[in-house]
């Protein structure tokens, strides 16, 4: 399975096309819908969310709610283009008017500048627009569908926030996928520990009123995933390599842990591995899980546990020094209406983003062209490994 994306922020629509998924899936749009929704709220975010109602259209790739294998192209429209229709017209000439609201500070810790400096774009717009994290709501409405293929499959998965800024509210770190849903769906800022919400949103309102922004940690949990998905025979099959590169390919994220991550560097090795034990009928498990359901870069039939560390958000109301593009004097950073955290929304962009890996590793190991098929080879597989 492979996913391109297309659109800007202020554009008409963003567009998403998927091929390889089976034919025989059948989708539940307003899951997707449910997804898309989910991706736009949480406390801390700017207003523009106020302007979207993020909606998906279908329009190829499937015929009454089922696949048909062949690819999916998929729609959401951006209302506030209706705002931005002149400015971001892709086909009117350009004129003085039509060519308002140029960007020329470029924002530290945002693409801006860098994406000039290689475009040769002297309107920095044309960088901001597809640079925005706008494009994670089609990345959403993909892993959806791919979180879908695996509830087909018996496998389940969440993100969630763990920390916002320096507040951590995750001390138990809990595998259980269902128990954290149901917690986090009763709280605006998707923690498990909800007695801490008074305190983050003290702390995000504070930090709205001083013009900063705040950053923070998203932990996912996958269970049920069968071991052996991914291979340890070369580098660039290893599906831990793959979910890394998929975490750090989502806008301002800084860091990846598979497990205990940076942790068990500083912990001795009876502290990390993960013993081996054996039950009759079930197979082979293990007492731990410090090494978030990875060895050899395969899957071992422990939960998955991916941490991604998010930067605080570029764009400060009280903004730092930049310099003019053109002018090349020191000027103050373009302020763009932007979000004070989007830790919330990125943890249900990093649950999409690790659907869609598990979901690809799915569809490489197994026949993918039709989806009985498919769940009846998994099924055999998982009952061979239950007696290996
Ligand atoms: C869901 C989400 C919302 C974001 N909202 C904003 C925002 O409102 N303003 C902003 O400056 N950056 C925002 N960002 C971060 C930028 O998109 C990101 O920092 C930028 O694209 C530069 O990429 P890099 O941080 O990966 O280097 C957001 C990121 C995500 C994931
Ligand atoms: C539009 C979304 O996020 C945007 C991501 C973003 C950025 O720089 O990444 C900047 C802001 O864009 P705007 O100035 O157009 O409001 C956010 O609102 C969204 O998540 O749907």
């Amino acid at each position: 399975m492979n996913y391109l994306t297309a659109g800007e922020s202020h554009g008409p629509q963003l567009t998403g096309i998927i091929e390889g998924l089976p034919a025989g899936l059948t989708l539940d749009i307003d899951a997707i819908n449910a997804q898309l929704a989910a991706r736009q709220g949480g406390y801390g975010r700017g207003s523009r969310q106020q302007i979207e109602h993020d909606q998906v259209t279908i329009v190829g790739g499937v015929r009454h709610k089922k696949t048909m294998g062949s690819p999916i192209a998929l729609v959401v429209n951006n209302r506030d283009h209706a705002h931005w229709g002149k400015i971001m017209d892709p086909v009117a000439e350009e004129t003085a008017e039509n060519s308002l609201r140029t960007v020329e500070r470029p924002r530290p810790g945002h693409a801006d500048l860098v994406g000039g400096m290689k475009y040769n774009h002297r309107d920095l717009r044309n960088v901001l627009e597809r640079s925005s994290a706008r494009e994670t709501a089609m990345r959403v409405a993909i892993g959806a569908i791919a979180k879908q293929f695996l509830q087909q499959l018996d496998i389940e998965l969440v993100g969630y926030v763990q920390q916002i800024g320096a507040v951590n509210a995750d001390s138990k770190a809990p595998l259980d996928v269902q128990k954290i849903n149901e917690v986090i769906t009763n709280n605006d800022l998707r923690i498990v520990e909800p007695e801490k919400v008074d305190e983050i949103h003290t702390l995000i309102d504070q930090t709205k009123k001083d013009g900063d922004t705040l950053g923070g940690i998203i932990r996912v949990v996958a269970t049920n995933v069968p071991a052996g998905l991914g291979s340890y025979i070369s580098w660039d099959t290893k599906l831990d390599a793959k979910l890394a590169g998929a975490v750090m390919g989502m806008n301002a994220m800084k860091g990846v842990e598979i497990g205990d991550g940076f942790k068990a560097a500083t912990s001795f090795g009876s502290q990390v591995m993960d013993e081996i034990d054996w039950h009759e009928g079930e197979g082979f498990t293990r007492q731990s899980d410090h090494l978030g359901g990875f060895e050899g870069g395969m899957t071992n039939g422990m939960p998955i546990i991916v941490k991604a560390a998010m930067k605080p958000i570029p764009t400060l109301y009280k903004p730092l020094q930049s310099v003019d593009v053109q002018t090349k004097e020191v000027k103050k950073a373009s302020v763009e209406r932007s979000d004070t955290t989007a830790i919330v929304p990125a943890s249900i962009v990093i649950e999409s983003l690790v659907a869609i890996e598990l979901a690809k590793a799915i569809m490489d190991t197994f026949d993918a062209s039709n989806m009985e098929r498919l769940k009846a080879q998994l099924k055999d597989y998982r009952e061979e490994l239950k007696h290996y």
